[in-house]
């Protein structure tokens, strides 16, 4: 049973809800920024906070639609605790100011007709599409785009998936520690964790428990990392002692999964354009007790650092810049953050940075170019316009890869060859795109 926040409670996560509804952060920073300017804040109460902050975020056009004409960050709370956690006006009769009562009795009414499917959310849109986007809380466009991709059958099956917060998963580093014995070593510091469906290194945390001072976390034993991005690790599949590049690698989630495949030997370039990202990458570094990473700021993709190498590596990996539309489960606000123009400049990007970055392949070597995205634009296009410029390239089966490695994954026979697609109602991970491509011998 839920029960109301304290006023001052309610008080912070209007506070931090206006500054989130700004969006020109994402959600996240935003809100670590408001608990660091609000010491006061303990644990329970960071957590009530984030979790409104977050439910509203899934749910902002819905909850905007409830409570027109007035949208404010006082009005979608009072529609979120009344309509997703159940509060009447009783229960919040301590935060209610005059007249807020029969708002919050009329919006539950207007939920439970709504949930019965007698009443609906107004068609105000162009040829009616607003509503059905309204009821799945995404944009127009988001919505016209996944419908026009997945039918209308399906959509509504990825977006409610989408609109769940997801599960903690952790990666095992391989060369530190063993799955199963993890796992025993957290059950026994109360924390339940089950194998992860597909990737072999993953464990499944029941809840969101507090890690980065589990002696586990501190000595690199595990990451944090979604099983979707361990799975696109896993289908470069680098070796011992080979040459690799991890062409956009950030603060390295994957660049320390390769790090580990390919047991610390070799050389494993993490090239980011982003300063910051790369120094994020130090400390995981640090922890994992690789020696075969070089991270390289580069300045682009046609940095002079890329030219040198061109012809030489084993594999290289894309992990491209993108909307990062396939992981709304954890950042809800980015269907609020992207809209058509942001995704046709990352596109843009996406094609420049896999046509730099597929010079680096030597003859034999594999490419896999990857996104957290789900458009078809940022993910076939770009796969299918590269084939069709690189006739050097040739797209390897998807399902032999992993076969290898002992991972069966369901739905892969539907997908062209050499393709990989991720839906978090399928394969309950991220949305995560890969494809992946062979440069032949001359
Ligand atoms: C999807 S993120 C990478 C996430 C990372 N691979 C991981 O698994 O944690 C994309 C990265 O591409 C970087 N990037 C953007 N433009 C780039 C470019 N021209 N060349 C290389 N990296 C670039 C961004 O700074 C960002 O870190």
């Amino acid at each position: 049973m839920t029960h109301a926040p304290a006023p001052a409670l309610f008080q912070h996560a209007i506070a931090a809800l206006t500054e989130v509804l700004r969006l020109n952060h994402p959600a996240d920073a935003a809100l670590s920024r408001y608990f660091r300017e609000h010491k006061q804040l303990g644990h329970r109460d960071r957590g009530f906070v984030a979790e409104a902050v977050f439910a509203i975020l899934r749910h902002k056009r819905s909850l905007e639609a409830l409570v027109l004409p007035q949208v404010n960050a006082r009005r979608l709370l009072l529609a979120h605790l009344a309509c997703h956690q159940g509060l009447d006006a009783k229960a919040l009769e301590a935060l209610l100011r005059h007249g807020e009562a029969e708002l919050v009795e009329h919006l539950q009414q207007r939920w439970a007709a709504i949930g019965r499917g007698e009443d609906h959310f107004d068609p105000s849109g162009p040829l009616g599409l607003s509503a059905p986007a309204i009821a799945l809380d995404l944009p127009d466009w988001l919505y016209q785009r996944l419908l026009a991709q997945y039918g209308a059958e399906e959509t509504q099956a990825l977006v409610a998936a989408l609109n769940r917060p997801a599960p903690l998963d952790l990666r095992v580093n391989s060369l530190k520690a063993e799955r199963n014995a993890v796992a025993a070593q957290l059950a026994k510091d109360g924390i339940a964790a089950t194998p992860t469906p597909y990737s072999p290194l993953g464990l499944r945390l029941a809840g969101k428990p507090a890690l980065s001072r589990h002696p586990l976390f501190m000595d690199g034993a595990v990451e944090v990392q979604d099983e979707g991005s361990q799975l696109l690790g896993l289908l470069l599949a680098p070796k011992r002692g080979e040459m690799v590049a991890d062409f956009c690698a950030g603060a390295g989630g994957k660049t320390l999964l390769l790090g580990a495949l390919m047991r610390s030997t070799g050389r494993l370039y993490a090239f980011d354009v982003s300063e910051k990202r790369l120094n994020n990458l130090k400390p995981r570094l640090a922890r994992s007790g690789l020696s075969n990473v070089h991270p390289v700021r580069i300045e682009s993709e046609n940095d002079a650092r890329i030219k040198r190498l061109a012809g030489k590596l084993d594999r290289v990996l894309v992990d491209a810049p993108c909307s990062g539309l396939g992981t709304l489960r954890r950042n809800p606000d980015l269907k609020w953050r992207q809209d058509e123009k942001s995704v046709a400049e990352l596109n843009a990007k996406q094609t420049a940075i896999l046509n730099s970055a597929a010079r680096l392949v030597k003859a034999g070597g594999r490419l896999v170019y990857a996104t957290c995205s789900l458009l078809q634009e940022e993910n076939g296009a770009v796969a299918d316009a590269f084939l069709a410029a690189h006739p050097d390239f040739v797209a390897v089966p998807v399902a032999d890869i992993l076969a290898a490695q002992g991972i069966e994954l369901p739905g892969l026979e539907a997908m062209p060859a050499g393709r990989l697609a991720l839906l978090p109602h399928r394969h309950d991970s991220d949305a995560f795109f890969a494809a992946v491509f062979e440069r032949q011998a001359k």
